[in-house]
């Protein structure tokens, strides 16, 4: 047994060499392989994540040999206890390989999925069928598109979901925990997880609830009492989105004031020319315009910022990547010329401006102080980028005010966006974690999935059956990643926003901030996506905002005006708070 400390220095600056060539050529085939889906492709990824999985053992079994109770360097055992955890390298040799090569028929699944018209062109999920989602009005073809989608891709997945539940419990039993999504909690080092989880949830409930009250009545008025029950839970196909996880695409049927039309951004993008290449610079120019970190030259000439046009299949889901030579960072990404594709590519540029940040730290470092913090980096840029100052500013909008009216639009739509995402975004690992502890039987996947979409006051557009498998129609459900970070992201990034532009010396209402060139609040989230994962995040949030604790205040405080627009809006129109009509409106009609 190994006891002292200079010795687990030694063994942690070995594990780093080795570690920056290993996850390098892991790094590398797995790239290969998304951006150009092929059998030897994928072989030789699945090669490479064996390697990985050998390293990982190799380090992770010796990191447990240290006795570190002694130890006075608080980093040396934090870094030893990460490289305890080695996920799915646990597995023995040829569970590990039945596990990958599993793992890569359900991500390549949903890659390669596509919806085929009766006779003509076969349409993938991007950009074609979200464009449907997004932009369509006719009720027949956004049900064509939702159930096509789930037909295709959900159905094919559930065959295989008992295994993929059972070999991941395996995994991380090997890691000592009781289920994968045990595994997945710790990540979060706290004890308390699941009571702040619901707590935050329910602190929302109100603001998410009128929300929701205001855009029935809106959809009922554009689609009909024959499709929208005033008193019961919304179709999900109707909500602009294949997953109805953001309402923003929506926001003309439900707009508040509708004689104050906002400016139709994307048309302006269109009109302005803009490029994918653009696109990124403009998100770039924004970080760096806080004394941020600016991305190396490999950056631009190894990113896929579109779809490939010679045939190539690739995976189109969003990604940002680090190659751990402390050097090449890329995004993966299929651009269209959009404001909602603008905004995600500031989303990806928060990943890479983390990997800058924390390039020089050991790799067991080499990320964000929870997974959620890695989320809301990007995010919180978003909030400032959406503002009219920001748009204003650059010459995005023409417009020059924005009264009060137009101001409730503003803050609908974003509510449209953030607001309507809170319910999605827990029930996606709430159903997870239930799966993965046995109180979802395989029997009943569907049923409780849609019991879960009870949370968000939505219903299936048609019959279900145990045939289908609609959470499967989720990228992060059929790519294995989860997806709590994302609810924690959206509470979070607020409380970053606040705190950044209370440090640009912004003042007035927080929805007007814009934090672009403010040094001031550059300098305070540079310095604490410097620490990467080295220290508990809730020392990280506190140098940060002054609080150590993940709160609803900032979000509830951005949203205050909306809230009361449609508290007045709702009690107005004698609306009833919640679903009470248990059915979806297809099923009185059989
Ligand atoms: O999935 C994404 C964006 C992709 C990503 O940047 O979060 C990506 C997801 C991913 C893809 C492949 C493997 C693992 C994760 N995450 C990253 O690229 C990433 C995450 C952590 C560290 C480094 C990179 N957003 C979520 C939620 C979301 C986020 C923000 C706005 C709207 C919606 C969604 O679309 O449902
Ligand atoms: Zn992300």
């Amino acid at each position: 047994e190994f006891y002292n400390e200079t010795e687990a220095q030694l063994f942690l600056q070995f594990y780093d060499q080795t570690a920056q060539v290993v996850l390098n050529q892991f790094m590398e085939a797995a790239w290969d392989y998304v951006t150009n889906i092929t059998r030897e492709n994928q072989e030789e990824m699945l090669r490479r994540e064996v390697e990985r999985s050998q390293f990982l053992t190799y380090f992770g079994t010796r990191a447990r040999l240290f006795k570190t109770s002694q130890f006075q360097d608080p980093a040396v055992k934090r870094m030893l206890s990460k490289l305890k955890d080695i996920d799915k390298a646990a597995l023995p040799k040829d569970k590990l390989w039945e596990y990958n090569k599993l793992l890569a028929y359900m991500e390549t699944t949903y890659s390669m999925g596509q919806v085929c018209l009766n006779e003509g062109p076969c349409l993938p999920l991007e950009p074609d069928l979200e464009d449907i989602m997004a932009n369509s009005r006719d009720e027949k073809e956004l049900l064509w598109a939702w159930q096509g989608w789930r037909d295709a891709v959900g159905r094919q997945l559930r065959p295989n979901f008992p295994h993929y539940v059972q070999l991941s419990n395996k995994a991380a039993q090997l890691n000592g925990y009781k289920d994968m999504g045990a595994m997945w909690r710790a990540k979060y080092e706290s004890d308390t997880l699941e009571q702040d989880l619901e707590r935050l949830f329910q602190e929302l409930q109100p603001l998410y609830l009128n929300l929701h009250a205001y855009v029935r009545r809106a959809l009922h008025r554009h689609y009909g009492p024959e499709v929208i029950d005033v008193r019961g839970a919304i179709p999900a196909h109707l909500l602009g989105n294949m997953w109805a996880q953001s309402w923003v695409n929506i926001l003309d049927l439900v707009l508040p004031f509708p004689e104050k039309p906002p400016e139709d951004i994307t048309r302006i993008m269109k009109g302005q020319h803009w490029r994918p290449q653009k696109m990124f610079e403009e998100a770039e120019t924004f970080f760096t315009s806080l004394g941020l970190l600016s991305t190396p030259s490999d950056f631009w000439k190894k990113s896929m910022i579109e779809k490939p046009s010679d045939g190539r299949e690739v995976e189109c889901h969003a990604s940002a990547w680090d190659f751990y030579n402390s050097r090449d960072f890329r995004i993966k990404k299929c651009t269209e010329v959009t404001i909602e594709d603008l905004l995600s590519i500031f989303h990806q540029m928060g990943h890479i401006q983390y990997f800058l940040q924390y390039r020089n730290l050991s790799i067991p470092f080499r990320a964000g102080a929870n997974p959620a913090f890695e989320e809301a980096v990007g995010s919180v840029i978003t909030l400032s980028a959406s503002s009219h100052k920001h748009l204003l500013n650059r010459g995005l909008l023409s417009l020059q005010h924005q009264d009060a009216d137009e101001e409730v639009n503003f803050l609908m739509s974003m509510a449209l966006e953030k607001v309507a995402f809170v319910p999605f975004s827990y029930l996606v690992d709430l159903f997870r974690w239930r799966v993965f502890d046995s109180t979802i039987r395989k029997d009943t996947y569907n049923q409780e999935w849609w019991n879960l979409r009870w949370y968000q006051g939505l219903c299936p557009p048609v019959p279900r059956s145990e045939d289908d498998f609609d959470p499967g129609a989720k990228f992060h459900i059929a790519a294995s990643v989860p997806y709590l970070q994302y609810f924690l992201s959206t509470v979070l990034q607020f409380q970053f926003h606040e705190a950044l532009c209370k440090a640009s010396g912004h003042v007035g209402p927080l929805h007007r901030c814009d934090i672009y060139n403010s040094k001031t609040a550059g300098k305070l989230l540079g310095d604490m996506l410097k620490l990467g994962s080295s220290r508990p995040w809730p020392e990280v949030l506190q140098e940060l905002t002054g609080q150590s604790n993940v709160s609803t205040k900032a979000l509830m405080t951005y949203f205050k005006p909306l809230l009361n627009w449609l508290v007045t809006e709702n009690v107005q129109h004698g609306e009833v708070l919640g679903w009470p009509d248990f059915s979806c409106s297809f099923e009185e009609k059989i």
